[in-house]
């Protein structure tokens, strides 16, 4: 009889806690997800999962662009989530100093080692100044041009004339993944691993990374010490996470191993021209940069693991949702080639007068970057899409934003771009739609938005390092489809981006090609 008594008494006792706790907590708008004791909002988190970055959308067009996120109270995952244009700038530029990446983010992207996405302060500087240095030599920019161009002709090409002439459907963004894997990977070490081709070879350098990508966005969302225990007792997304290391590891140990070799021997692949990261990193003067050490495997390995991430993957993404947006808007479509075309006219008026004979149709970088129109529907694919949906930041000191919420020094900041890009009080009423002319003037110059609005490049110090060579690339290769080809969506796809840190398609999006006849 006692027992039940005291049953009872607990039971009204954990009513009325949580009648007590819902008055407190009361939430902020209907739209927000529940905070329950113990588990904070997770459970409302898990139940949206499925679109977590349209649900993060709304909720912050409704909470005035900045919202404190309740974790588990057991599992430090509380976050201040925000799309505040100036909390932006407060934190990625001028109190920059304040808000490194911090240790928890290289703890979920464990597996990118001391690669310049995972470090903060000395040791930063030293990979930054050094991958500026090569990425802006100019014969690293000859050298990237040329190899998407050559990808282009020699692999891009031949495929989707392959898939018009046997009426084939492709998947663009697999082709798209390939294309960038290959050409970031001859940037990254000087080797064409060959992957896109007719033939579609599986390559398992690429199946890692999207592995290894999957469970770095979950780890968002469990408790350390539950994935930890996943990978322990190899489970879900962690035991493709160990396969993933040992096979990037793998792999880039062997191209390492190779190259030490040619650069010993004097007989560095030809078509790279010594310019190669790899090859640059391993002729490092290390006089410059005291804290990178060149004949450290794990120092290479982690350089080229970052890059291929930094590379592949965001470009890839980036060109994936571009040709989605264009294939559903013809009218952009139209406009692109017209520019294209007036571009190729007045090229020819030019070569007739200085009696030359340029018929290709590639384009040059000083041409690509006259591509107003082209310029601006990238732009606008790129804000509604940013291939990085979300970025962390972690405060040393305590400081308050300018939106009025203070932090805690170690507390989590996320910024949600692919919300950001979507916000009607930041790019207005028509925030949802796809407007190319958004980025033109009056005058016909492309306008510039501050990246701080504008953040699919990052912004302030660690700005995307290769932004000059994704849209030289995305901008080759969209010259080249939009003026050869005709591409038609195959019916009953659902198209929707996947939970992940790149910006992913979730089942792809497969594409019929036509050739066009050109006059
Ligand atoms: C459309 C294509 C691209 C987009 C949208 C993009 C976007 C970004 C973003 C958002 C960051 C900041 C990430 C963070 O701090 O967590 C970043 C950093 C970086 N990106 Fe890109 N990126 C692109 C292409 C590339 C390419 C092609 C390369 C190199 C070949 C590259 C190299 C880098 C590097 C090295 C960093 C680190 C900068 C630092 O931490 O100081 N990116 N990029």
């Amino acid at each position: 009889m006692v027992f039940i008594s005291l049953f009872e008494i607990s039971i009204a006792f954990f009513c009325f806690l949580l009648f007590r706790h819902f008055l407190i907590n009361k939430k902020t708008h209907r739209l927000c997800p529940t905070n329950w004791p113990f588990f904070g909002m997770i459970p409302g988190l898990l139940v949206e999962i499925h679109r977590v970055y349209d649900f993060i959308t709304e909720i912050l067009e409704v909470t005035n662009l900045t919202y404190p996120c309740t974790g588990p109270c057991f599992a430090n995952l509380d976050m201040l989530v925000t799309v505040d244009p100036a909390n932006i700038h407060h934190i990625m530029s001028s109190n920059f100093a304040n808000y490194p990446k911090g240790p928890e983010f290289k703890k979920l992207f464990d597996i990118l080692g001391d690669g310049i996405f995972n470090a903060d302060s000395e040791l930063w500087k030293d990979l930054r100044k050094s991958a500026q240095s090569m990425m802006m030599n100019p014969e690293f920019q000859k050298f990237s041009l040329a190899t998407s161009l050559k990808k282009l002709e020699k692999g891009l090409v031949p495929l989707l004339d392959h898939v018009a002439k046997e009426k084939l459907a492709v998947d663009l963004q697999d082709m798209f993944q390939r294309f960038t894997f290959d050409t970031t990977f001859v940037l990254a070490t000087g080797y064409d691993p060959g992957c896109l081709s007719v033939e579609m070879p599986e390559v398992e350098f690429a199946r890692a990374l999207d592995d290894a990508e999957e469970a770095i966005f979950f780890r968002h969302v469990k408790p350390e010490i539950f994935w930890r225990l996943q990978g322990l007792l190899g489970l879900g997304d962690e035991k493709k996470m160990t396969k993933a290391r040992s096979t990037l590891d793998r792999v880039c140990s062997k191209y390492i191993a190779i190259k030490r070799d040619e650069v010993s021997r004097g007989t560095n692949n030809v078509d790279s021209h010594s310019k190669d990261l790899l090859t640059s990193y391993m002729n490092l003067d290390t006089t410059k940069y005291k804290l990178l050490n060149p004949s450290d495997e794990r120092f290479l390995r982690d350089t080229i693991l970052t890059f291929m991430l930094a590379g592949r993957d965001t470009t890839g993404s980036g060109l994936t949702w571009f040709f989605w947006l264009l294939i559903k808007n013809p009218e952009v479509i139209a406009k692109i080639r017209q520019e294209i075309n007036t571009a190729l006219f007045q090229r020819s008026k030019v070569d007739d007068d200085a009696s030359n004979n340029n018929d290709s149709d590639s384009f040059s970088p000083q041409e690509l970057k006259k591509l107003v129109y082209l310029h601006g529907a990238i732009c606008e694919s790129l804000r509604l899409y940013p291939p990085v949906p979300f970025q962390h930041k972690s405060p040393t000191k305590p400081d308050v934003l300018p939106s009025g919420h203070k932090v805690d020094a170690n507390s989590k900041i996320l910024f949600c771009l692919y919300s950001l890009g979507r916000m009607k009080s930041v790019w207005g009423e028509d925030a949802l739609e796809f407007k190319p002319e958004r980025w033109i003037s009056e005058s016909g110059n492309s306008v510039h938005e501050p990246s701080y609005k504008f953040l699919s490049f990052n912004a302030g110090p660690r700005t995307c390092l290769g932004k000059e060579v994704a849209m030289m690339q995305m901008k080759s290769v969209a010259v080249k489809i939009i003026q050869n080809y005709e591409m038609k969506i195959v019916e009953g796809q659902q198209i929707e981006p996947a939970p992940s840190v790149i910006l992913h398609m979730k089942h792809g999006l497969k594409v019929t090609v036509t050739k066009r006849c050109l006059v």
